[in-house]
């Protein structure tokens, strides 16, 4: 398997424990992922290159660093990704906002596309891919090869919880992405579902079930 970054970070381990709770509701597991998100991103987006500007200060000017070159492009799958993308734009208030929308067939597990809005031109674009479960990472690759088809080259894939099939799957796919996951779970059930996990990410963000 190619090289992967998981966050150790007791405040990210911690957050992800209340969020398998089958007992937190739609509102806290909501504003969790966007805490987890934004916790992510300042690991994730610690490579951003800088430049620095002039600037004058009231005592006088100085030199000093910016984020520089590449925008971002935050790109969620629909619907489960939407819920990381308030945390990163925090981060990166002009950041530009794809998406994509798949669902799993209940049967097969394999992803259907349904939207793929990206910003254009987006060749040139640090893209964030969010999507919070990573299961046997059929969304996964169908995303990041959505994105590549329309020209996106850097790539990096956001995930709070994986299996080891759709992290394997995902990284022997596309080798070239920076993938970055919260927690890597034991394995997948017969129905496709990460355990131990914490249930259908969409369902409880949403409160559709
Ligand atoms: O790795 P995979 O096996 O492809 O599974 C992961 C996908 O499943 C979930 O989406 P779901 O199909 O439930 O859609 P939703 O976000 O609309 O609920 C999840 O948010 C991922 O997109
Ligand atoms: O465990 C899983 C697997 C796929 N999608 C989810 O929302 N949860
Ligand atoms: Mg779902």
């Amino acid at each position: 398997m190619t090289d992967y970054t998981v966050m150790t970070h007791p405040l990210i381990q911690h957050k992800i424990s209340k969020l398998r709770d089958k007992n937190t509701g739609t509102a806290e597991f909501r504003a969790l992922v966007e805490e987890i998100a934004m916790l992510m991103g300042y690991e994730a987006l610690k490579d951003l290159p800088t430049e620095d500007v002039c600037i004058e200060t009231p005592i006088e000017e100085c030199m000093t660093p910016v984020i520089a070159g590449r925008n971002l492009a935050i790109v969620p799958i629909l619907r489960a990704g939407l819920g990381m993308v308030s945390g990163l734009q925090a981060l990166v208030p002009t950041a530009k906002i794809g998406h994509i929308g798949l669902y799993r067939d209940e049967e097969t597990h394999e992803p259907h596309e349904y939207y793929c809005k990206l910003p254009d031109p987006i060749d040139e674009r640090l893209i964030v891919v969010t999507d919070p479960m990573l299961a046997t990472g059929g969304s996964a690759v169908a995303a990041v090869d959505f994105i590549k088809q329309h020209g996106g080259k850097h790539i990096k894939f956001m995930s709070i919880i994986a299996a080891p099939q759709g992290i394997e799957r995902l990284l022997k796919a596309h080798p070239d992405i920076q993938l970055y996951v919260g927690h890597v779970d034991r394995e997948l059930n017969e129905n496709a579902y990460i355990c131990p996990g914490l249930g259908d990410a969409g369902d409880r963000i949403f409160g559709t079930k």
